[in-house]
């Protein structure tokens, strides 16, 4: 069986009531295709807000969380507060908690391994800068980065979505071209096939995400290993529809 395509939407730090609203009715608005699973990912404290304006086939996520469930953690949120809410998953490791709140590899996992315990979804972020690239360590870091989150995982790789987002695409414009972005999902795959198993190679879906537009997502969505996308400003935006249809 095909992998199932998977469009997300990460808001980041942007949208109030207003225009919460709007980009809602916008995907009430659609259509989308029923064949694509879809998540936005909205900032925290608008949670249940979204979640008590969103139809039910659009899944919620969070986009980040601490990795236990209660106590003294200052300005944190848990998986089982993001639960208790009604959403169902939580984006972890996108590069701008790695880069700008110094997320480390290790912590990454850990948050990733008590949301499953937690009986969230996960779209665990990967990818590497301008600097590794240019230095040719684009699937070095990548398989590090994905090395991290194995044992975290264990057997629950049904509930996770690997997001492949290069940082020198994301909201730089510069989106990966269909073959960059391909070639890594190829050999992310093949790592896993080595590494975790082939089943799981197979399973599991990895999505792109750097600058996809409606006016990109067409020809990176027919590539074989790219299995949906991460979206950061154009999620914002009415071709957020185009984005998901991208596959028809
Ligand atoms: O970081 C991203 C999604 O998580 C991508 O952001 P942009 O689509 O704005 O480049």
């Amino acid at each position: 069986m095909g992998r199932k395509f998977v469009v997300g939407g990460n808001w980041k730090m942007n949208g109030d009531k207003n225009q919460i609203n709007e980009i809602v009715n916008n995907l009430k608005k659609g259509p989308l295709d029923p064949n694509v699973d879809v998540v936005i990912g909205v900032p925290a404290i608008y949670l249940s807000y979204v979640k008590s304006i969103v139809p039910e086939n659009i899944g919620v996520a969070a986009q980040n969380c601490w990795k236990v469930t209660k106590g003294a953690f200052t300005g944190e949120i848990s998986p089982a507060m993001i639960k208790d809410v009604g959403a169902d998953w939580v984006i972890l490791g996108h590069s701008e908690r790695r880069t700008i709140f110094g997320e480390k590899d290790e912590l990454v996992a850990a948050k990733v391994a008590h949301a499953l315990e937690q009986g969230l979804k996960v779209i665990a972020c990967i990818g590497e800068t301008l600097e590794e690239r240019e230095a040719g360590k684009t699937e070095e870091v990548v398989f590090r980065q994905t090395k991290a989150l194995v044992p975290a995982i264990g057997s629950n790789w049904d509930k996770v979505v690997l997001a492949y987002e290069p940082v020198w695409a994301i909201g730089t414009g510069k989106t990966a071209t269909p073959q960059q972005a391909q070639d890594v999902h190829a050999a992310l795959r093949n790592w896993l096939s080595v590494n975790v198993s082939g089943d799981v190679a197979n399973a599991v879906r990895i999505q792109y995400g750097g600058s996809v537009t409606g006016a990109t997502a067409k020809e990176l969505a027919a590539r074989p290993d790219i299995d949906g996308f991460l979206v950061g400003g154009a999620s914002l935006k009415p071709e957020f529809v185009d984005i998901v249809n991208a596959t028809q």
